[in-house]
């Protein structure tokens, strides 16, 4: 791989400030998912490593957490500046160990970088009340203290963003935190240490542990009664799984797991401009983010120019390495993905659904899936109850709007929603109608550092990014004064 600094791709874990190996010095392969070549070995941590960078980042917050909130701004600013100057990079080795294209990826790197400029500022704005007593001898004041000890389980769809979205507000508020990315991704959130380490943010307050022993460090990080927050970003099984684990320690927890985001075209939407939000929505990172439109609903008088007009637009995209110019569209992470894709477009077939663009893998490379659209569809198909994480579109006809709003509603999912339509008194009762913790209106691109992100329903808990983001990882504390 060609980096200007080839340093940023690290094997070994970062731990109190030290580059470390686990006690039984095995490692795991991380792989390219375009060719399956390995990238790079890296260190594979057991429980006791995990414990004891549970117990570094226990010591370290105790000395973080008295510094100023400027202090820590600083660290943060510093560290920000350093994803910046080194984007290049960072996205060439995301694009490798993730497959999303070089561009999407350096967009990733400075999305994820704006994380940490937007709570470098925060940090100083956690502000407390002073409350008018109720009593003539008392006064209230509340004032914000850092939660202490934080873990964070982040997924392979954003190996760089979903990990500072945690870590940035978690430092701001003077926390500590322990990073277990994901096996697939582990170089982007190393790469991230090393930064990390020359923005001088001290020894044991920004750990990352890799490990391949997924369910065992998961156990000890919600178990571990030192942790106090964990914030977890990845599927809705594993969420419930981890919320029940954090029960028995009473950990402040947050969630951000799947979606299954409906994407509306009413009668007097702007077509182009609806096609073009599907292509943003749907094909960012393959499909593959919890926020990609998942069920495309089109009202029955625009259905055929929408979806003539959208199979030219997706027929365009171009599909290949990441590495490569003009590449849109990479491989998908893992063979198990690629069969699931498949399986939801085989379950439509077998119920009757047609498929009117792609439908298969690409013969070039069999970790690729053509873009594809579905049409002639049924509420008991898979494509309408299951998040398809693929570039897959499954178009429903509609014709009234309660209809739809029913529909779009009739998931235990609650992330994102779209719509476009130019009627004003119908964009606010649909907004308001729809069950969802986001919604895009005549946009499909509703990502922001300084919007909450998150969901509702079994979408999960919790907001991050924002000026809400920062609260996730502080305690209110209420002081009486007789
Ligand atoms: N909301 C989102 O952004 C995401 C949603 N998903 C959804 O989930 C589906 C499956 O993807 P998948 O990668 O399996 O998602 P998972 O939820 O299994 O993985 C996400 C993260 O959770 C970790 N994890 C998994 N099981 C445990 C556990 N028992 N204890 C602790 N950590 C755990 C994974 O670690 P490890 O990598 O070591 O297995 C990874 O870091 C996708 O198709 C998509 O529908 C997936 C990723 C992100
Ligand atoms: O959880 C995800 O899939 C990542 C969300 C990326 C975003 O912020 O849009």
């Amino acid at each position: 791989m060609i980096l200007k600094d080839t340093t940023l791709l690290q094997s070994q874990c970062y731990v109190n400030g030290s580059w470390v190996d686990g006690e039984e010095n095995k490692t795991f392969e991380v792989k390219n998912p375009f060719d399956q070549s390995v990238i790079q070995s890296v260190s594979d941590f057991n429980v006791n490593d995990t414990r004891k960078a549970i117990l570094a980042a226990e010591i370290a917050q105790k000395e973080w957490k008295k510094t100023t909130a400027g202090e820590r701004s600083i660290r943060l600013r510093k560290w920000f500046d350093l994803m910046i100057e080194n984007k290049e990079d960072l996205g060439k080795i995301l694009t490798l160990e993730q497959g999303k294209p070089l561009q999407e990826a350096i967009g990733e790197i400075v999305y994820g970088a704006s994380f940490v400029e937007w709570f470098a500022e925060e940090a100083k704005r956690t502000y407390g009340d002073v409350i008018p007593g109720h009593q003539a001898d008392k006064r209230i004041v509340t004032i914000k203290q850092p939660v202490g000890v934080v873990a964070a389980i982040t997924p392979w769809n954003f190996p760089n963003a979903m990990i500072t979205r945690k870590v940035a507000p978690a430092l701001a508020a003077g926390c500590s935190i322990i990073v277990k990315p994901a096996k697939y991704t582990p170089l982007s959130a190393l790469a991230l240490g090393v930064l990390a380490e020359r923005a001088g943010i001290p020894k044991g307050v920004f750990n990352v542990i890799t490990s391949s022993r997924t369910s065992e460090i998961g156990d000890e990080l919600t178990s571990n009664s030192i942790v106090r927050k964990l914030s977890f970003t990845g599927s809705t099984v594993v969420g419930k799984q981890l919320i029940k684990a954090c029960a028995d320690t009473v950990k402040k927890v947050s969630m951000e797991l799947g979606g299954n985001a409906p994407f509306i075209v009413f009668a007097d939407a702007d077509i182009d401009q609806a096609v073009e939000g599907a292509i943003a929505s749907k094909y960012r990172n393959a499909g593959q983010t919890c926020v990609c439109s998942n069920r495309f609903f089109v009202h029955q008088d625009v259905y055929q120019t929408f979806t003539s007009k959208l199979k030219k637009a997706v027929a365009n995209l171009k599909l290949g390495n990441g590495m490569e110019d003009g590449v849109q569209i990479g491989p998908l992470i893992d063979e198990s993905a690629v069969q699931f894709v498949e399986g939801v477009v085989d379950d439509a077939v077998k119920k009757g659904g047609e498929i009117d663009l792609g439908g298969k893998r690409s013969d070039e490379n069999n970790q690729i899936y053509l873009p594809t659209i579905l049409s002639n569809l049924t509420k008991e198909m898979d494509v309408y109850t299951e998040e398809i994480f693929g570039p897959v579109i499954p178009i429903f006809e509609f014709s009234t709007e309660e209809e739809v709003i029913d529909m779009a509603n009739d998931t235990p999912y609650g992330l994102a929603a779209y719509f476009y339509g130019k009627d004003y008194q119908l964009v606010w009762r649909v907004a308001e109608a729809l069950e969802y913790g986001m919604v895009g209106i005549n946009t499909g691109m509703i990502s922001t550092t300084v919007a909450p992100f998150g969901g509702i329903k079994e979408s999960g808990f919790g907001k991050e990014g924002s000026k809400y983001g920062i609260d996730e990882y502080l305690e209110m504390k209420y002081m009486c004064f007789g």
